[in-house]
């Protein structure tokens, strides 16, 4: 969206206790310090040192995480905020250049290996007139805790993750569960499950491998509830051991 001028530092909306008080009051004559260095005029021009937010998304495959990523972003936008939109380059599903819903919905993206970068790919011009970061596949992302926290505190972005929760053995999957003390709002979705229908929680690898990292879609992952997790474990292993198949046969060739 267009870049709008943030708003000027809204004067601090309640005291609370006396030492509270000389707190804000201390808080108040450093703002006005600092706003009046600038003279009157530009002093509206600073861009008040909001501090940012950070919003988690989290949840098994296909429980609409990039979904309501989209939609808050997209929010923003209508809002006039400036947004720009991260996922990891790992994830080329569909293509580099946009995040892609399972229902197709699409938005451009930048795709990086690594956060670090984006300052380097946006330019800190571009960078610093962003409102609104939001990062898609945040499990790929080794260095989202320092992003994120570089990102909210310092440059007063808001940042929005949605990213796995748990890996297909429900394990924490990268970082993502790492910025839960970081932030502003943590939000778990469910799917359904794909055998009962019931709320699903968790993500079943069809497939006999066992790395953590293996890029798929319904091709290889289903979401399931806690029942047919625990089911869909004893006929994966059962697989394994009576067939002793390779790590790339799917459990449903190998019942056939
Ligand atoms: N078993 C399922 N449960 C819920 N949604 C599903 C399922 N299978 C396919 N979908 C579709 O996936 C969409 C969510 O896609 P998406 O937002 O990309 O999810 P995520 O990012 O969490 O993997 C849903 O809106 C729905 O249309
Ligand atoms: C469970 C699990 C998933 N992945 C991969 C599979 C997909 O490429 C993404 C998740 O996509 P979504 O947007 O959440 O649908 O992660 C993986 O590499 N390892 C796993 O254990
Ligand atoms: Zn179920």
């Amino acid at each position: 969206g267009a870049l709008s001028p943030r708003p000027p530092l809204l004067s601090l909306p309640f005291r609370r206790g006396r030492a509270a008080g000389n707190l804000l009051g201390a808080a108040r004559s450093a703002s006005a310090a600092a706003q009046s260095r600038l003279g009157g005029g530009a002093a509206m021009d600073v861009r008040a040192a909001q501090s940012g937010e950070i919003h988690v998304i989290v949840g098994p495959m296909f429980a609409g995480k990039t979904t309501a990523l989209l939609r808050r972003v997209q929010a923003e936008v209508g809002s006039g905020r400036t947004v720009a939109l991260i996922k990891s380059d790992k994830d080329n599903r569909y293509g580099l250049d946009s995040v892609v819903t399972h229902d197709g919905t699409k938005m451009e993206c930048w795709a990086l290996s690594e956060l670090s970068n984006f300052h380097e790919k946006l330019g800190m011009e571009a960078y610093d007139k962003v409102d609104v970061i939001g990062i898609d596949e945040a499990q790929f992302f080794d260095d989202l805790y320092d992003f994120c926290c570089k990102a909210a505190d310092r440059d007063g972005k808001i940042v929005v993750v949605a990213g796995l929760d748990g890996d297909y053995k429900r394990k924490k999957f990268g970082s993502v569960l790492d910025i839960v003390p970081l932030a502003d709002s943590v939000t778990k979705l469910t799917a359904r499950c794909e055998l009962c229908g019931r709320r699903a929680f968790f993500t079943l690898r069809k497939t006999q491998e066992t790395k953590t990292e293996l890029i798929g879609g319904a091709d290889v992952y289903m979401p399931v509830c806690r029942q047919h997790y625990m089911d869909g474990q004893v006929v994966i292993e059962a697989t394994r051991v009576v067939l002793g198949l390779d790590r790339s046969t799917t459990t449903a060739q190998a019942l056939k």
